[in-house]
């Protein structure tokens, strides 16, 4: 016959035993819910803006100033309403810096298939394509990949982040254009915030780049919403000190992914 005594010491154990569980249920969901959370803050300015009959310097002096990549911005007249540089001057530059520093490539040109190998052959690190340049978001995608490239999705304005959902488990980095692409100095479009929190909140471990009139003054929205990979030109490069821009930039990105990873 089993004392009130015993009886009590049973329900006890269970409880103890279905608290242990969830506690640990918990743990597991925290630790794997971390790593899912792997993106850090970086900060890659547009060297647009810089002088570009130095370019090679230009971009040295950006690294040392605290840069952790560089963002190269390929315009073909067509897609955009300007010309810059295509892989000739890519690969020259790849030359003059070296192997280290990680260049992003912002291409913004009409038909992005084209300089897949080229650019991969220069030595880009990253190829980030337009969705509206391209009817077969896919077989780029694979493309890039063979190529040795990672890949980056770019959105302009006017296109909704649901149109580049579909590929964001395909692609390494999601960028939301926050000035019509084309020109650098222009005034940042507080508007997108809201597509880099819903894909924030719907790809917790993508990288996030924004793009365009980023700075001190909007840097805050953007870390807030979501965003990891920060691209910064007029305000960085046209600053008498763009070392604080860039750890300014990198502090606050740092602390909203910091917080967000507290309020999980
Ligand atoms: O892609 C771009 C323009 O199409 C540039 O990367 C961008 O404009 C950066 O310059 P800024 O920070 O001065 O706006
Ligand atoms: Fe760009």
């Amino acid at each position: 016959m089993t004392t009130y005594f015993e009886g009590y010491q049973r329900k006890l154990r269970l409880m103890m035993r279905l608290t242990l569980r969830v506690l640990a249920a918990r743990l597991h969901a925290h630790s794997t819910s971390s790593t899912s959370m792997a993106y850090s803050a970086k900060i890659g300015p547009s060297i647009l803006s810089s002088d570009l009959s130095c370019l090679g310097s230009e971009c040295v002096r950006m690294m040392e100033c605290g840069a952790d990549y560089l963002h190269l911005d390929v315009m073909d007249g067509h897609f955009v309403p300007n010309l810059t540089f295509g892989h000739p001057m890519v690969e020259c530059l790849r030359k003059s810096v070296g192997q280290d520093p990680f260049f992003d490539m912002h291409m913004m040109v009409s038909r992005p298939e084209q300089w897949v190998k080229p650019m991969a052959a220069a030595g880009a690190n990253q190829y980030t394509f337009h969705l509206e340049a391209t009817t077969n978001p896919g077989n780029l995608i694979k493309e890039i990949r063979e190529s040795g490239m990672k890949v980056g999705l770019a959105i302009k304005p006017g296109t909704t982040v649901e149109e580049l959902a579909p590929w964001a488990n395909q692609i390494d980095m999601a960028l939301v254009m926050t000035v019509e692409p084309g020109f650098g100095g222009q005034k940042f479009m507080e508007d997108m915030m809201p597509k880099v929190s819903w894909l924030r909140s719907q790809f917790p471990s993508l990288d996030i780049e924004v793009d365009g009139g980023v700075g001190p003054d909007t840097i805050h929205k953007c870390a807030e919403a979501g965003a990891n990979m920060i691209v910064s030109g007029s305000a960085v490069i046209g600053s008498d000190d763009p070392r604080s821009v860039i750890a300014l930039l990198h502090t606050v990105v740092a602390e909203a992914i910091q917080k967000r990873s507290l309020d999980r």
